[in-house]
C-alpha cells in the first residue's frame, strides 16, 4: 500500500513554513571540547548567527533548534542574550537523522515541553552551522517542495569522487560533472517528510546522512534540486571556523546604522544619507531621542551592528556621542572588531563662529583617544550652515590623527 505521504502540487500561498535547524552534534572533526555549533566568531556563537538568519526571514513562523540534552540550558541563554523570538529547543539524539526527526516531532507529538506547535505546510531543514544561508535560497527551496514535495540546495563538486576496492585500491571513478554535493537548506512538505522518518528503518537513522534520500526510499518523492550559492557549507573542520570568521567580519563592515534624533531636519539628513549609502552597504536608519529610547538601541547594539552614524544637532554633539558609547559598552557587544563611530555635528545658524565648532571637535577628538583604547573609533564630522542669504557654508572635519 502507498505510504500517506502526504500530498503534493501547490499549497496555500500563505502556508505556513518552519525550520528544524540541527545543532546536536558533538563536532569531533573540528575538534575541541566545545561543539562547533557554540564555537563563538566574534564573541557569538555560531548557531545564534545561523537563527539570525532564519529569524530575519518572516515568514519562517517558527525555527525548532535541536541540541543535545547537556546543552539544552546553553541554548536557552544565547536565545536570551541575543533577543531570539520564534524559537523552541528539543532534545536531540544520538545522530542527525534522530535529531532531525526529534525536531519534527515537535509539530506532530507533545514534545517534552508538552506544547505541541501548529504544523507547517512546509519544513526547511538546514544545519545550524551552515550560517550564511540566505532569503533567495530558502525561497527556492520551499517553493520548489510545495510544487514537488522535497527539493534541496546543491553545488558543484570541487573533488572527483571515487570508490576504492576492498583491497584499498582504485575501483572506479564518477564523472564529476554528473554530480553533485547535497548540501543545505533543504525543504519538504512536511507530512512528506515525517512520513519518511516515520518509515527509516534504525539502519537510516543511525547511518544515514542525506534527508533527500529518506523522501525517495520511502515516499517516492523526487526532490527538486536547487543549485546554492557558494557560501551554503557547512562548518566541519577547524579552518570552516577560520573562513566563518573572516566572512562575518567582512560583513559586519558592511553594515551600518544611522542614529539621529526625531527633529525634522536631521530625521531629513537621515533619509537622505541612508538613501546615499543604501546601494552601497547594509543600512538601519534609526531616529530616536538618544534619553528616552534606550532600549530601541539596546536592541541594535545588541544586533551586533558594528558601524554607527550619529548626527546631531545638539549644541554640544561629544555629549550624545558620550551617552552612545555608555550604551556600546553596557550592551556587552564584543568590541573585537573595531567599532567605527562617527559623530556628524549639524550646526545651523545664524552666526556660528568657527572658533565654536573646532573646540567641539577638539573635545570630540580627545575623546576619541580616550574611545580608541576600547576598540572604537570615533571620528567627529562638523557641519556649519551660515544664513542663506550670506550664501555661505563651511565644513570641517577633524580626525583622530593619534
Ligand atoms: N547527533 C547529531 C549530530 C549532528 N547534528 C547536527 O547536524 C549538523 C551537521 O552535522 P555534522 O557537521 O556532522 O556535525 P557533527 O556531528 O557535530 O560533526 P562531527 O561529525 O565532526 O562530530 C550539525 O549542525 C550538527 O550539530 C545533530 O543535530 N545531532
Ligand atoms: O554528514 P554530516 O553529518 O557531516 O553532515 C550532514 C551532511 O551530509 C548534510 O548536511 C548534507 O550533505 C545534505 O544532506
Amino acid at each position: 500500500m502507498e505510504p500517506s505521504c502526504g500530498s503534493r502540487g501547490p499549497g496555500p500561498a500563505a502556508a505556513a513554513v518552519a525550520a528544524v535547524l540541527p545543532a546536536g552534534g558533538s563536532g569531533e572533526r573540528l575538534g575541541g571540547a566545545t561543539p562547533k555549533q557554540f564555537c563563538t566568531v566574534q564573541g557569538r556563537p555560531l548557531v545564534s548567527y545561523t537563527v539570525g538568519a532564519m529569524e530575519r526571514i518572516s515568514w519562517i513562523s517558527h525555527i525548532i533548534v535541536v541540541v543535545s540534552p547537556e546543552n539544552i540550558e546553553k541554548m536557552n541563554s544565547i536565545v536570551e542574550k541575543y533577543g531570539h523570538k520564534r524559537v523552541t529547543i528539543v532534545r536531540g539524539g544520538v545522530t542527525r537523522h534522530r535529531s532531525i526527526f526529534n525536531g519534527l516531532k515537535v509539530f506532530a507529538e507533545n514534545n517534552f515541553s508538552n506544547q505541541l506547535l501548529q504544523k507547517p505546510e512546509v519544513v526547511i531543514i538546514h544545519d545550524a552551522v551552515r550560517p550564511f544561508v540566505e532569503e533567495d535560497i530558502l525561497s527556492k527551496v520551499v517553493m520548489a517542495a510545495k510544487d514537488h514535495g522535497a527539493a534541496g540546495a546543491i553545488r558543484p563538486l570541487v573533488s572527483t569522487v571515487i570508490a576504492s576496492a576492498a583491497d584499498g585500491f582504485l575501483d572506479h571513478s564518477l564523472e564529476r560533472a554528473r554530480y553533485r554535493a547535497s548540501e543545505m537548506p533543504q525543504a519538504f512538505l512536511f507530512d512528506i517528510i515525517y512520513e519518511a522518518y516515520q518509515q527509516c528503518t534504525d539502519y537510516d537513522l543511525d547511518y544515514g546522512t542525506e534527508c533527500l534520500h529518506l523522501a525517495l526510499k520511502y515516499c517516492k518523492t523526487n526532490a527538486k534540486l536547487v543549485e546554492g550559492t557558494a557560501d551554503l557549507w557547512k562548518v566541519t573542520y577547524k579552518r570552516d571556523l577560520y573562513a566563518a570568521e573572516s566572512i562575518i567580519k567582512g560583513n559586519l563592515s558592511q553594515q551600518v546604522c544611522i542614529i539621529t534624533n526625531v527633529k525634522e531636519d536631521v530625521a531629513q539628513v537621515n533619509f537622505l544619507l541612508h538613501e546615499s549609502l543604501k546601494s552601497r552597504i547594509k543600512v538601519e536608519a534609526v531616529s530616536v531621542t538618544l534619553s528616552k529610547n534606550d532600549g530601541q538601541l539596546q536592541d541594535i547594539f545588541s544586533g551586533q551592528c558594528y558601524n554607527f552614524v550619529c548626527i546631531s544637532d545638539k549644541k554640544y554633539a561629544v555629549e550624545e556621542t558620550q551617552k552612545l558609547v555608555d550604551m556600546l559598552e553596557k550592551s556587552n557587544t564584543p568590541l573585537l572588531y573595531p567599532v567605527v563611530l562617527i559623530s556628524v555635528h549639524l550646526d545651523v545658524s545664524e552666526n556660528t563662529s568657527c572658533s565654536i565648532g573646532m573646540e567641539e571637535l577638539t573635545r570630540i577628538k580627545k575623546f576619541a583617544r580616550e574611545v580608541k583604547k576600547k576598540n572604537i573609533l570615533l571620528y567627529g564630522i562638523l557641519f556649519q550652515y551660515k544664513s542663506a542669504k550670506e550664501g555661505q557654508s563651511q565644513s570641517t572635519e577633524e580626525k583622530d590623527e593619534s
